[in-house]
């Protein structure tokens, strides 16, 4: 499991009377059932079970209201003073950015990623490296990743290697900043305003993933008419609510 930062066993007595068994853990902890033996001669009295759960932590993604520095290298992380992070649900509820977190190390084989792809009819797929030494036009595409801008479709991209940081717009005009590594998929949705920049390591190997045939036009601000825009912004007055059950 190698998206986890740590894993441990943890062994769960209950008692006869107990049907079931809840655990309340962080966010960011995910259990899951290994075994359960019946115990009728175990010494200790009223314990019926023995239950085996393994529990993992993810890395989770990290999301912060970016400070209104232009002049500071965009490769910094731009924290407000003092910081301000933002939980995935709060970003989905503002932004309707959507996070998952996949085995980079075996990609193909990942069942978050296989579902995802046949439920949303990802056809299509390739990669980018994103480096002065692998991206043709270095200087220029960056510049046009960084300028603010929209698409027409959803955009997916999953980090094989490496960093960097999607920056969206939330519902009140204010900078987010979502720092990806490895394994993070993000799917940014078509009409809302966003940028991307390397961080301060200068290298990113990204999937991208797209229903069809790929278009990757990006709408630089204003592109207010645009119908994915007007969609968009119906979606979020609704919190995302429809959007996520369609
Ligand atoms: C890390 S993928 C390159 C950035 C990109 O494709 C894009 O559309 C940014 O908005
Ligand atoms: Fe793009
Ligand atoms: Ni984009």
């Amino acid at each position: 499991m190698p998206s986890v930062s740590f894993l441990w066993k943890y062994i769960y007595y209950t008692q006869n009377s107990c049907h079931g068994v809840c655990l309340l853990l962080p966010k960011s902890y995910r259990a899951e059932l290994h075994s359960t033996r019946w115990v009728s001669h175990f010494p200790a009295p009223r314990i019926d079970r023995i239950i085996e759960i393994n529990i993992y932590q993810s890395k989770m993604v990290k999301v912060w209201f970016m400070d209104n520095e232009q002049k500071i290298d965009q490769r910094l992380e731009h924290h407000r003073s003092p910081p301000a992070y933002l939980e995935l649900p709060e970003l989905y509820q503002k932004t309707g950015v959507e996070y998952f977190k996949i085995n980079a190390d075996d990609y193909q084989n990942d069942a978050i990623l296989r579902e995802l792809r046949a439920k949303r009819g990802y056809t299509y797929d390739d990669e980018i490296t994103c480096s002065e030494k692998c991206l043709p036009d270095y200087a220029n595409k960056l510049k046009n990743f960084f300028t603010e801008h929209l698409h027409t479709e959803e955009e997916i991209r999953l980090v094989l290697d490496g960093s960097g940081y999607f920056d969206v717009r939330d519902n009140e005009e204010q900078w987010l900043r979502i720092q990806v590594v490895k394994g993070d998929l993000i799917i940014i949705p078509a009409g809302i305003y966003h940028r991307f920049t390397l961080d301060s390591n200068n290298f990113v190997k990204v999937r991208r993933y797209f229903v069809g045939k790929p278009v990757w036009t990006p709408h630089n601000r204003p592109a207010d008419d645009l119908d994915c825009r007007k969609s968009y912004l119906k979606h979020q007055a609704e919190n995302f609510v429809q959007f996520k059950q369609a």
